[in-house]
């Protein structure tokens, strides 16, 4: 259980974190989205206790990071993968961290083999690849086989097969009961992963909700065209649907999905040209929410 109250952090004069709460349960992933500068990283550092918070708090399982003994045992995190000894091999490398938190050799061995690095585990890390060292940081917080998960953006700079590997680690991690936090800038690759979503910008709260309801939160109804469509627009105005006219000619349906609308027209005889359900892409919905929030956008682009 992560929770994060009233958290605030200012570096100099910029508020990097202001005012921020949410908290995330165990047993699915959440997604921790956010414009970059939006306060992501600052706020799993807080949570880390690599950065102390200007105020409020930030706490795993009820406790605050310094107060937690053997904090590998309950918190693993991966925040910079390219943060390690390049001259030792990934098995030391581990098995230093581990030693920290009374975690044995066996175990270093168990999380290189689940990540895939068995085979290179006595090779110096320096020389991985960026999609070996990300691998290498994720056996780093799998170490102390923690109940509480922090990612921030595992996937950049991955190949599509490290993108696929990495999303159903998190959905496997988050099966097992475990609390999952996976921080990113792209909607497109929360979809796919994250039951939930923390949204923020600009260090605070934007929306908190579940993938299902955001989707439906910008359904936009479905455009219907008829030939026959003031008569159309009464049958489903009398089954209870909300009807207004497109500014493409059609009319704009809410409150009925597209079968419903098919049957009624079929019932009465009407003829259907086109229905199109219109829903808003997540990552248009994502776009809308962060609007105000985005810090540099280029001259020209979307919005
Ligand atoms: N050590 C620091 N000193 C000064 N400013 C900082 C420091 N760390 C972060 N900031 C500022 O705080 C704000 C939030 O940064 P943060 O890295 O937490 O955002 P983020 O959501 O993780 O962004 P990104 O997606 O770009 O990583 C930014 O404006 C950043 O420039």
């Amino acid at each position: 259980m992560i929770e994060v109250k009233e958290l605030s952090k200012r570096y100099g004069g910029t508020s990097a974190v202001d005012g921020l709460s949410f908290s995330v349960g165990p047993g699915r992933v959440t997604g921790f989205l956010g414009p970059n500068g939006a306060g992501k990283t600052t706020t799993m550092r807080v949570l880390l206790g690599l950065d102390a918070p200007t105020s409020g708090e930030a706490l795993v399982d009820g406790l605050r990071y310094a107060r937690i003994r053997r904090p590998m045992l309950r918190v693993g995190a991966l925040l910079d993968a390219g943060a390690l000894h390049g001259g030792r091999s990934a098995f030391d490398h581990l098995l230093c961290l581990a030693r920290t938190n009374g975690i044995g050799a066996r175990r270093v061995a168990e999380v290189l083999e689940q990540v895939g690095l068995a085979g290179v585990a006595r090779k110096r890390a320096g020389g991985f690849s960026l999609g070996m060292k990300q691998r290498l940081g994720i056996a780093a917080a799998l170490l102390g086989d923690p109940g509480v998960l922090l990612f921030d953006e595992p996937v950049n700079g991955l190949d599509p097969d490290g993108v696929r590997w990495i999303r159903e680690l998190m959905r496997s991690l988050a099966a097992e009961g475990r609390t999952v936090l996976l921080s990113s800038h792209l909607m497109s690759e929360m979809e796919l992963t994250a039951d939930r979503l923390v949204v923020i910008g600009r260090g605070r709260l934007i929306c908190d909700t579940t993938v299902r309801d955001l989707a439906a939160r910008f359904d936009r109804g479905v455009l219907v065209r008829s030939p026959r469509a003031a008569e159309l627009a009464e049958v489903l105005t009398g089954a209870g649907a909300a009807v207004a006219p497109d500014p493409s000619g059609g009319l704009a349906v809410t409150g009925v999905d597209v079968s419903v609308i098919g049957d009624l027209a079929a019932r009465h005889a009407l003829p259907i040209h086109e229905a199109t359900p219109r829903s808003a892409s997540l990552e248009e919905a994502y776009m809308e929410l962060t609007a105000g929030s985005v810090e540099h956008r280029a001259h020209g682009s979307a919005r």
